[in-house]
Order: C-alpha cells, then sequence, then structure tokens
C-alpha cells in the first residue's frame, strides 16, 4: 500500500517483518530499556508497556452460561420445499445452501471445565442468509427447566458453585429441584439423567429449538413450530463412569472428537426438520403451546424434513471465531419468529445484552458475527467503542428526508390478525406446583422409551443416586419422592442405590 493510500484497513504485513502493533519494525523483542545493563528500567520503554498492558487485556469474560464450547462452519443445505410453511429465502429453493457456525457447548462448567460433564449441550448455530444472520440458539434436549424466566438466574446458580465453599453443591443442585413448584423441570432432569446426559460425542447428538417459534408463508399464514436437528451420525453416550473418568484424561474430548473428524474428512451431518402445528390445534392441547417443558406427539405432528446441516471446515482461529461468536435468539429473519413463550421472550433480550457486556456494543462488527451475506445499513446506531467499520462516513445519522431509503418490509403482507392478546396487565406466575401433567411425559419416557433399550432404565436411577447421595438426607428423601411420582418403582430403585452410596462414602471419610 502506497503512502498515498487514504484507506487504513487491518493488514497483516506479508514480509513478515515483526513491528510494534503501531506498525513499528522491532529489532529484539527481549531486550529492555534499562540504566546500565542491570539498572531499573525506563518509562520510555512503550514496547515493553505495551506488550504487558495488552496481556492484561487478552481475555473477554466468559460466558456466565455455557462457557466451555468448540464450533465449526459449514453449510445448511434445502432437501424438501417447505415454502407453505416458511417464506424465509434461505429455504426457498431446493438444494440452495447457506453458510452456518455452529457452536456446542455444556451449560454449567467454567470455560477449562469438562466436556464430558453431565449437563444439557448448548447447539447454537448462526446463518449466514441473504436476509440477515439467523441464530438458532438450541440445546441437545427438547425441553427445559423452567417456564418461568424470572427462575433462570436461580436455577444457573444452583448449577454452579456454592458461593462460600466454591464447590459444586448436590445439595443446592437439588433443593432448587426438588422444591414443589421447580419440579416442572422433572422431564428435564428425567432426560438429564438418562444416557443423553453424558453424550460421548458433539457429533453424536441431536439439536432441538425446545421453544414453539412462529413461522409464516408468503401468504400471511402462519403455524407454530418445533425444530428438530437430527444427527445423521447416529446418539453415541458414555456412561456415568466414562464420562467421569474422560473428563480427568481429556476435559476437552469432546472438542478434540469434532476437530479431528472435521479434519479428517469426516464432515459431521445432521437432518433438519419441523413439527407443524395450528392455533386450532394448539388451542386443544392437554397443556399450553408456550410451555418449554412439554414435547409435542410426533404422532400427532409429525416430523416434516426440510434440509441437512454440515459441518465441515475448523475454525481458523478459535477466539476469533468462537470464543467472540455471538449467539442471539433475537437475531431472525422475515418469516420466522419468536412465540410467547415467556423464556423465549426473556431470552430475546439477554444474548444481546450478554454480548455488550462481554464483547461490546459493536460485537457485530467483528467478522463472525458480521452480517456479510445481506450487508448491513443502520446509520442511525453509530460510534461506541471499538468502531472499525468506517462508521458510514458523511451518512447522516438520522433519518432525513434529504437521503432516500429503501423499506423493503412495507412489500410484505403485513400480518393483522395473528394471535390476539388481550387482558390486564399482572404480575402472573406461571405454576406454584407441578400438576401431575408434569409428570406425564417424563413418566411415558421412563416406561415406554427408557423400557425398551436395555439396561436404560437401571442407568437412570443409578446416575440420579450416585449424584444424590452427596447431597444432605432429607434433601435426599425429597429425590426419592419426586422420582416415586414418575414411577415408584424408580423412586424406590434411587433410594436404594442412594442409600448404598451414601454409606460408601461416609465410610470413605472415616
Ligand atoms: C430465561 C431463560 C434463559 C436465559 C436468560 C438465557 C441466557 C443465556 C445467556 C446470558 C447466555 C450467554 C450468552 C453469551 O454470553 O454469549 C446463554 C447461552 C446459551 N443459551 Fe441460554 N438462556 C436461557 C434459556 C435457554 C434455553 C431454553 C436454551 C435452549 C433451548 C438456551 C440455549 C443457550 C445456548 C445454546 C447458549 C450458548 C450460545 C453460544 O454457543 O454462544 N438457553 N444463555
Amino acid at each position: 500500500m502506497s503512502a498515498e493510500d487514504k484507506t487504513n484497513t487491518a493488514e497483516v504485513r506479508e514480509d513478515r517483518v515483526v513491528t510494534n502493533s503501531n506498525g513499528i519494525p522491532m529489532n529484539d523483542p527481549f531486550a529492555t530499556q534499562r540504566i546500565g545493563e542491570h539498572g531499573p528500567l525506563l518509562m520510555q520503554d512503550s514496547n515493553l508497556i505495551e506488550s504487558l498492558a495488552h496481556f492484561n487485556r487478552e481475555r473477554v469474560p466468559e460466558r456466565n452460561p455455557h462457557a466451555h464450547g468448540s464450533g465449526a462452519f459449514g453449510y445448511f443445505e434445502v432437501t424438501d420445499d417447505i415454502t407453505d410453511i416458511c417464506g424465509s429465502a434461505m429455504f426457498d429453493t431446493i438444494g440452495k445452501r447457506t453458510r452456518c457456525l455452529t457452536r456446542f457447548s455444556t451449560v454449567g462448567g467454567e470455560k477449562g471445565s469438562a466436556d464430558t460433564a453431565r449437563d444439557p449441550r448448548g447447539f447454537a448455530t448462526k446463518f449466514y442468509t441473504e436476509e440477515g444472520n439467523l441464530d438458532w440458539v438450541y440445546n441437545n434436549t427438547p425441553v427445559f427447566f423452567i417456564r418461568d424466566p424470572s427462575k433462570f438466574p436461580h436455577f444457573i446458580h444452583t448449577q454452579k458453585r456454592n458461593p462460600r465453599t466454591n464447590l459444586k453443591d448436590a445439595n443446592m443442585f437439588w433443593d432448587f429441584l426438588t422444591t414443589p413448584e421447580n419440579q416442572v423441570a422433572i422431564h428435564q432432569v428425567t432426560i438429564l439423567f438418562s444416557d443423553r446426559g453424558t453424550p460421548a460425542s458433539f457429533r453424536k447428538m441431536n439439536g432441538y429449538s425446545g421453544h414453539t417459534y412462529k413461522w409464516s408463508n408468503k401468504k400471511g399464514d402462519w403455524h407454530y413450530v418445533q425444530v428438530h436437528i437430527i444427527s445423521d451420525q447416529g446418539i453415541e453416550n458414555f456412561t456415568n463412569e466414562e464420562a467421569i473418568e474422560m473428563a480427568g484424561k481429556n476435559p476437552d474430548y469432546c472438542t478434540e472428537d469434532l476437530a479431528n473428524a472435521i479434519e479428517r474428512g469426516d464432515a459431521p451431518s445432521w437432518t433438519v426438520s419441523v413439527q407443524v402445528m395450528t392455533e386450532e390445534q394448539a388451542k386443544k392441547l392437554p397443556f399450553s403451546v408456550f410451555d418449554l417443558t412439554k414435547v409435542w406427539s410426533h404422532k400427532d405432528f409429525p416430523l416434516r424434513r426440510i434440509g441437512k446441516l454440515v459441518l465441515n471446515e475448523n475454525p481458523q482461529n478459535f477466539f476469533a471465531q468462537i470464543e467472540q461468536a455471538a449467539f442471539a435468539p433475537s437475531n431472525t429473519v422475515p418469516y420466522q419468529e419468536a412465540s410467547a413463550d415467556p423464556v423465549l421472550q426473556s431470552r430475546l433480550f439477554a444474548y444481546a445484552d450478554a454480548h455488550r457486556y462481554r464483547i461490546g456494543p459493536n460485537y457485530n462488527q467483528v467478522p463472525v458475527n458480521c452480517p456479510y451475506a445481506s450487508k448491513f445499513f443502520t446509520p442511525v446506531m453509530r460510534d461506541g467503542p471499538m468502531n472499525v467499520d468506517g462508521n458510514f462516513g458523511s451518512e447522516p445519522n438520522y433519518y432525513s428526508t434529504n437521503c432516500k431509503y429503501q423499506f423493503i418490509q412495507q412489500d410484505r403482507p403485513i400480518q393483522q390478525h395473528q394471535e390476539v392478546w388481550q387482558g390486564p396487565a399482572i404480575p402472573y406466575h406461571w405454576a406454584t406446583s407441578a400438576g401431575d401433567i408434569d409428570y406425564v411425559q417424563p413418566r411415558a419416557l421412563y416406561q415406554k422409551v427408557l423400557a425398551k433399550q436395555p439396561g436404560a432404565q437401571e442407568r437412570l436411577a443409578h446416575n440420579v443416586g450416585v449424584h444424590v447421595a452427596n447431597a444432605c438426607s432429607g434433601i435426599q428423601e425429597r429425590v426419592f419422592e419426586m422420582f416415586s411420582r414418575v414411577d415408584p418403582q424408580l423412586g424406590n430403585r434411587i433410594r436404594e442405590i442412594a442409600t448404598e452410596k451414601t454409606t460408601e462414602n461416609k465410610m470413605n471419610k472415616l
């Protein structure tokens, strides 16, 4: 670039001459400026000061939940026509590919914790579509622990460390989950303590929207949908003991497994499908369509295939492309909307707020987050720390009648008669106790699904039993009772295992 060039870009020198961050060549990176050979250092040694000061600022805060994760780039390919359900451009042609990034994560552990831990797995995908970036911020379980969003910080705290001891704490964990009104978590807890709580590979697990979303077609018809991302590699899980052993041997086992598979050309893929429900059907459900603790019957709402997700490209730089990746359920494209599920509605706020704190208000200018396939034009959003994209030059920073703007949204049919909400503004707390309806699906999971998988019921009892053995006896009793409501045999078996394990723990302490 000649000295006359007016554009500054963050170019890296190709001749590999080492400079400071200001571009001034350095002679000896290890020399320090001082008085004589052994005298004190000089304030004028800006290279030393810069390198120490920059080192102190290398970390961005880790994500509060979902801190440990890894990911890869790839594409989504449309395999089936879904235009009667969704008008998004990414679905408009069979065979069409959209570039994407998926990040897998555990939830409760810190960035350096083991990725085989018993925990749900995050399954977040950013699609770089021509209509803007779309994020599907999903988990590997089709349900969640809570349906009152205000409980989220409480719940996450109980999965993390005790504020006094800084230890993981079985009392906190089970105290929260067995509190009567929190037993709405029983479906998710049953899944979490089944084999699926310890996936042996990010490649060999599914992803689920969990929430109900609203999709519409170009005519303005809309449906409730739930998205399922089913692994083409099949499902593979560790047993409780294998997962614990692997956590010691290689806490990054799943991270390594994903990267190695892609490196050797064994790109993992998933089949993406939707369950579709009309508003009328939703009104007839025995539970609210916005209740995130429930799944939809596959018999009544069969999976409809849409496409394939393929991950075939490892990141070139972990910090730039994975740590700085900012996923948010509020990043959505035309024809895909959030439903009124209050947990999802809260998430529409929480993620972008987390990104502003974790990465900074201009986090969308970081290349991995840029909507490069659609480009952007937001002349009213300007300035702020680390603004690096030219900041719209001389473009007015308010909408001016002198300038021509295009508002594409106006060409789309406006859906005036979707759900109609009416009612007083009230403080509403979803449910004060887990009613029997909340036990119906976990009971069916235990009695019908797990019964067909050899040893799966016993492993569920074992996994809960050895975990709860670390809690005090009063809380243990509440756990036995809670699982007895799923199935008395399950409750009894957990009691037997926990009692045996508790005695063993006590003897080990003697
Ligand atoms: C009220 C409920 C919830 C709140 C307030 C919440 C909040 C958060 C926050 C603040 C983060 C960290 C974001 C960051 O620092 O980049 C996060 C990460 C994440 N959450 Fe949630 N969450 C909620 C429920 C859920 C549910 C129900 C799911 C799945 C269906 C989910 C999936 C994820 C995933 C996959 C990530 C990691 C994203 C990544 O890889 O960067 N969360 N959540």
